[in-house]
């Protein structure tokens, strides 16, 4: 039996309906529009895609939008500047820094430079430290999302055992401590794992966030497993594919995710959810 493909699409835009609803509520009781501030630094293709969606779904639920598009060769110290500017604009509830950026710039430093009140990618060791103690406040976008198309699709996720496969800052890692959160026995795979077949044979819940096109071969997925590939590469055809060799993966598992529209539209579904909430943390000073 082929597996339900989970509609990505879908779901994000549900989110994007109640969250334009509530501005909708906010704007009645005299409150400001939320505003989400993204600051590109040089040309990254993967970064173009995610600006243009993101300035769309902005429009879409009445946020403000502030866009900076900063040349290739911009200093640290220039980069910092803005942000301070950012952290001090009351108009500003969200701050997003696109990765990666030029070596000659420190992403630690910037990640860092931004309040983490203002820390939308929920990327600030503040913030990831908050959910590794089970206190989170702002959240990575990604591995939220995830968490928002599991619920959505009614898939439990208390005592399985679930499977990550990539174990970087942006969402392997992030993604095991939401898991772990929401009662899951983790195992993170990583470039070190000696036997991935084998791992991946107790999932019932995989995730996959490497970004190599078809690393996870179909015939590792558990029969009836639940799906969820991060990964979009660009083929040299120009199509996108995920991490995973979808088309054999789909007659195994219960449920998987496509690419495009699986876990990429509710990435820009969670960072509108984090500017609304970095909204109200400031409002209610719920931050510290
Ligand atoms: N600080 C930071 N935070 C990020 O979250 C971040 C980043 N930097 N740098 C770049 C990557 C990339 N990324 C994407 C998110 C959504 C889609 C997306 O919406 N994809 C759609 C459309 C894809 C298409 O049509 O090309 C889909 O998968 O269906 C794509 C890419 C966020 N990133």
């Amino acid at each position: 039996m082929s597996a339900t493909i989970i509609n990505g699409k879908e779901v994000s835009q549900k989110c994007l309906d109640t969250i334009a609803q509530q501005v909708k509520n906010r704007a009645e009781s005299g409150l400001r529009v939320p505003g989400l501030a993204v600051i590109l630094v040089g040309e990254d293709p993967a970064s173009a895609v995610y600006v243009r969606n993101k300035n769309a779904a902005c429009e879409k639920v009445g946020f403000k939008s502030f866009s900076y598009h900063l040349p290739e060769h911009t200093t640290e110290q220039q980069l910092n500047n803005l942000i301070d500017e950012l952290n001090q604009n009351d108009e500003v509830d969200g701050i997003l820094v696109q990765l990666p950026l030029p070596k000659q710039i420190n992403s630690q430093n910037i990640l860092e430079r931004i309040l983490p009140e203002k820390d939308v990618d929920g990327f600030h060791p503040y913030n990831v430290g908050r959910l590794a103690q089970r206190i989170p406040l702002l959240r990575p976008c990604t591995p939220k999302g995830v968490m928002t198309l599991l619920r959505a699709y009614d898939v439990p996720v208390k005592g399985k055992n679930v499977v990550i496969v990539g174990a970087s800052n942006i969402v392997g890692r992030p993604q095991a401590l939401e898991m772990m959160l929401a009662g899951a026995t983790v195992t993170v795979c990583h470039r070190f794992t000696t036997n991935l077949p084998e791992e991946l044979s107790k999932a019932d819940i995989v995730v996959v966030a490497v970004g190599k096109p078809h690393l996870v071969k179909g015939e590792w997925i558990k029969q009836g497993a639940v799906v969820i590939d991060v990964g979009i590469n660009r083929l040299e055809d120009g199509t996108l594919c995920g991490d995973v060799e979808f088309d054999v993966a789909k007659e195994r598992a219960a449920m998987i995710t496509p690419v495009p529209g699986g876990v990429g539209p509710m990435t820009i579904a969670s960072l509108l959810e984090n500017t609304l909430q970095a909204a109200q943390l400031r409002e209610q000073k719920l931050w510290v």
